[in-house]
């Protein structure tokens, strides 16, 4: 399953947010999208999902442009995980993870004992078959986000797109998910603000900045010093690691910013 963007454009108010983006997720592979804030990460990824239409250019799945598929055959294929998705208050944890079988689901194949088990094992992957009872409002932030996560792979993508899916996990946390999600049989997207996530876990890099995307490629071929500099203002020294892909230490600003 290969997706493709060409050429993708997105804009408010006249200004673009995504500035003429082409790149292909190649099937299995693991791509991690970078950016300072506003670099246009949340919208290039809602447009791989078909959740925005591009302004110009078009989302391709094996081929096909996004927008001809009907919602329910992309999302037999394509899982989002949001920044800031809500669920219903009243919902259980385990009814939240049972959103994701509905895609699979018609008059034809109606709930079974499988749907039930990919639910089980989506709750365990994440460390959360002893909550399954609990209602969502009463989850942590990071609990909610598992949550999230267990419901896309309860939909069995074979695209999985994370808009920063460990932005409220504890340290623990954060390394299970990046690890359990790179396992899959499955193409992953993810948008990620730890650099050191995106050497360690990603087969490739893309780097946005202001709309566009300025880098793509392997960890260590894009992730260097002088990009990191250039791109995020930071400087960064990069230490090399037995599996080649670095881990990149930051320097303190010289300058830092006061207040009062
Ligand atoms: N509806 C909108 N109207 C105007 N500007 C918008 C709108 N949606 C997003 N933007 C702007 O588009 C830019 C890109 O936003 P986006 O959320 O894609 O960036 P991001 O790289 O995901 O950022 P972050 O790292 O902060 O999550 C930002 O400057 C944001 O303020």
């Amino acid at each position: 399953m290969t997706l493709t963007a060409a050429n993708l454009v997105r804009r408010a108010n006249g200004r673009p947010l995504v500035d003429g983006v082409s790149l292909t997720a190649e099937p299995g592979e693991c791509l991690a999208i970078v950016g300072p804030n506003g670099s246009g990460k949340t919208t290039l990824i809602s447009m791989f999902a078909g959740l925005r239409l591009p302004h110009a250019g078009r989302v391709t799945l094996n081929g096909t442009p996004l927008h001809r598929l009907d919602r329910r055959s992309v999302a037999r294929q394509i899982a989002l995980v949001e920044q800031h998705a809500e669920t219903g208050e009243r919902l259980s944890v385990r009814e939240v993870v049972d959103l994701g079988r509905i895609p699979h689901l018609g008059p034809l194949s109606p709930r079974g004992a499988r749907d039930e088990a990919v639910v089980d094992r989506a709750l365990v992957a994440v460390g959360m078959a002893d909550m399954a009872g609990r209602s969502w409002h009463s989850l942590s932030g990071g609990e909610r986000q598992r949550a999230h996560i267990a419901r896309a792979l309860a939909q069995e993508p074979q695209i999985l797109i994370l808009d920063e899916p460990t932005n409220h996990l504890d340290i623990e946390h954060q390394l299970a998910i990046l690890a359990l999600v790179t396992a899959l049989d499955a193409t992953i997207i993810v948008a990620l603000h730890d650099l050191n996530h995106a050497a360690m876990f990603a087969d490739r890099v893309a780097v946005m900045e202001r709309g566009r995307l300025v880098a793509i490629g392997r960890p260590a071929d894009v992730l260097t010093a002088e990009r990191i500099s250039a791109v995020f203002k930071v400087q960064a020294t990069i230490e090399p690691t037995e599996t080649g892909r670095g881990f990149i230490r930051f320097t303190a600003p010289s300058r830092p910013a006061t207040w009062g």
